[in-house]
């Protein structure tokens, strides 16, 4: 029986992404994860476009190589990396050792779902979706490491998310998508059900 689990929680900026995968990731036993804001490239190494702004949405502003070797590190020995992130593993006192153990790795991010070499990882992938309306509140009062120009969020960052939704939607990727509207306690609730009837109750 399998017993390690890839979960993708994609979306739309600001959908509520970090938020689920952080309760996620303190109920879930044995459960890791990757941001894929971590494998930002650095500011200088971002291409400017013809509209002039940094083109900080698309695949290319980020070290998708490197992603992808973090996620097949936690493929080949989710134990060891586990470890090495100072995640906590189950007690073995009263089940099995931690190798036999089941594991998940979750991965978030909002253009996960739009780089052909990850695609065939996870095991579920999950959607968050805003309107432009609340997307465009939540984002004006994000601080990033880079600030967001004037103009940015309705030049660059919707008609970008626009594209790579109409991309991945092409792709045929089973996709289930989550009403990020809803309260934050009810997305929690949705996904911890599903994940534990799908992937930890029929072990
Ligand atoms: N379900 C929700 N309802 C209302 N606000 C939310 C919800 N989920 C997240 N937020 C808020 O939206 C902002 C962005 O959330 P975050 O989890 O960082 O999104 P993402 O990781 O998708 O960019 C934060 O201020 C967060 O508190
Ligand atoms: N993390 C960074 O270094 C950085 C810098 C500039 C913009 N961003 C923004 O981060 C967004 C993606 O992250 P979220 O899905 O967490 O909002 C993108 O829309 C991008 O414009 C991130």
């Amino acid at each position: 029986m399998k017993k390690k689990f890839i979960i993708g929680i994609g979306g739309v900026t600001n959908g509520g992404k970090t938020t689920l995968t952080q309760r996620l990731i303190k109920m879930l036993p044995n459960c890791c994860v990757v941001h894929q804001d971590d494998f930002y490239k650095k500011p200088d190494q971002i291409e400017v476009g013809e509209d002039g702004f940094k083109q900080w949405d698309v695949i290319t502003a980020l070290d998708m190589e490197a992603m992808t070797n973090t996620i097949r590190g936690w493929i080949e020995n989710p134990v060891k990396f586990a470890r090495s992130h100072g995640v906590n593993l189950a007690r073995t006192d009263d089940v099995s050792e931690p190798e036999e153990q089941t594991h998940i790795l979750i991965v978030e991010g909002f253009l996960l779902y739009n780089y052909q070499p990850l695609l065939d990882v996870f095991d579920k992938c999950y959607y968050i979706t805003i309107p432009y309306e609340e997307c465009k509140r939540r984002r004006s009062t994000r601080q990033y490491t880079v600030p967001d120009p004037p103009g940015l969020f309705d030049g660059h960052v919707w008609p970008m998310y626009l594209k790579h939704r109409t991309m991945m939607e092409a792709s045929h990727l089973t996709v289930d998508y989550l009403d990020g509207l809803k309260t934050k306690e009810e997305i929690y609730n949705q996904v911890y059900e599903d994940i534990q009837s799908n992937f930890l109750n029929r072990l």
